[in-house]
């Protein structure tokens, strides 16, 4: 569907084209049930979001533009559709890509099954991409399919670490103040330097923020200021809450954020989000046992010792092994008593396959064998789990990263080991 641009109004460059990639509506969690939730009953205010996402990275110094840049294999923008999509009463996700990432954004939405997308045509500058995304929402938009909301999130592509509590907050401060956006203290001070860079004079740091996102404002009050916006704001701007300030005169509400908002510009902030999301997804482990009475004496072992290190380890014996693969857990150790076979840990390969949990992020999946050397020659049971590498080849081809551990015990010490 394509949105052509406004008769006459709006910037030179080619108008929106908005090309529904809607996927189908996710299912609202019920655990976002909100004010802005789908509510039985009440009229749920709309809440659409705005991803400028045309940007070139200059600044990051690679030729790929660094909302594409990957992270664990992974490009950098499907984190922030992710976080978006999280929240069940955001129901549409405009982002705004340049025609030459087109594609590029399609095969990332398709491939990681991203919901409530929507794509316009980003523009020469950030602010006339927002507002191209701003436009999709806009009803006096020729053949536009998506209804104008309430309130509308603006947030950058590339600033992946952003919570619903954060999003909630500057939403409802947008519709009781009109706009709102989410800041941070200063890092550094802020100086004005002479014509012949020459300190000129600073400002006193405590008394200023760095405007960070998400931002949101009522509709009609950001649509009003960018239709408004001068060639010069659209061009050289780089703050919404000023423009909602002076062509719709609304105070914007500031929210304080937390030190995740950061945005992605330089390449050391690609390094930091990468570590950051390998510390947030290894701190859950799963240890899977064979059977009930193994999960309730090895396996809680297994969980006091891992518990010193990691926030969340979950002991099952498989019962709720679904459940917790909802709940998404990316570790998991599948311990084998007294069998060096597979079928446990095959199961939670299917399992791991069938939930299209390692889309997202790599699975790690350690199958643990523990043997009695004196039962069975170590040749014939190394053999058995030299198997595992061919297990391993399959599965790292589904993004699941799986390693075997044989651990050799004498008969007794295994029973006292159980029991
Ligand atoms: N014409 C533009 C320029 C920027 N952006 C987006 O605005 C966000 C924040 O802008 P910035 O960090 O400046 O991104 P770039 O412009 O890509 O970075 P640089 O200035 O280093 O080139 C990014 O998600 C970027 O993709 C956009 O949608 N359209
Ligand atoms: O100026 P850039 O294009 O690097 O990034 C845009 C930022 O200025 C903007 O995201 C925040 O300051 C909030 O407006």
């Amino acid at each position: 569907m394509e949105l052509g641009p406004p008769g006459g109004s709006g910037p030179a460059e080619p108008g929106p084209r908005l090309r529904g990639l809607r996927g189908a509506d996710a299912a609202a969690s019920a655990s976002s049930l909100s004010r802005f939730g789908a509510e039985a009953g009440c009229r749920a205010s709309a809440v659409a979001a705005v991803l400028p996402a045309g940007g070139s990275g200059e600044r990051m110094g690679v030729p790929t533009p660094k909302q594409f840049c990957p992270i664990l294999e992974r490009p950098l923008i499907s984190y922030t559709l992710q976080a978006l999509e999280r929240v069940s009463w955001i129901k549409d996700i405009i982002v705004a890509v340049t025609r030459e990432n087109m594609e590029t954004m399609k095969g990332i939405i398709q491939r990681y099954q991203h919901k409530r997308i929507s794509l316009v045509e980003a523009g020469v500058t950030r602010h006339r991409s927002i507002f191209n995304g701003l436009k999709a929402l806009a009803e006096d938009q020729p053949n536009c399919r998506l209804s104008k909301p309430e309130v509308v999130i603006i947030h950058d592509a590339v600033r992946p670490f952003v919570e619903e509590d954060v999003l909630l907050k500057v939403v409802t401060a947008a519709q009781e103040h009109g706009a709102s956006g989410a800041i941070r203290p200063l890092v550094s001070t802020v100086i004005s330097p002479s014509a012949d860079s020459c300190l000129d004079h600073s400002l006193e740091r405590a008394r200023y923020r760095a405007s960070e996102m998400p931002q949101a404002f009522l509709f009609d009050v950001i649509y009003d200021a960018y239709q408004q916006c001068s060639d010069y704001d659209l061009e050289f701007g780089t703050e919404c809450l000023h423009l909602a300030l002076k062509y719709s005169h609304i105070k914007a509400k500031l929210v304080e954020g937390s030190p995740d908002l950061w945005k992605v510009t330089y390449k050391r902030d690609l390094y930091a989000a990468e570590s950051i999301i390998k510390e947030r997804i290894s701190q859950k482990v799963c240890v899977v046992m064979d059977t009930k009475e193994d999960e309730e004496h090895v396996g809680h072992c297994l969980e006091e010792m891992l518990k010193t290190e990691l926030n969340h380890v979950k002991v099952t014996s498989g019962q709720d092994l679904q459940q917790i693969i909802l709940e998404q857990c990316y570790n998991f150790v599948c311990v084998n008593v007294m069998t060096s076979d597979f079928e446990e840990t095959q199961r939670l390969l299917n399992m791991v396959e069938e939930s299209n949990l390692s889309i997202l992020y790599p699975v790690v999946v350690i199958s643990v064998h523990f043997l009695d050397y004196e039962s069975v020659p170590l040749g014939q049971k190394m053999e058995k789990v030299m198997q595992i590498r061919e297990f391993a080849k399959e599965a790292k081809k589904r993004n699941i990263l799986l390693s075997g551990l044989l651990i050799y015990f004498p008969q007794e010490i295994q029973r006292d080991l159980l029991h």
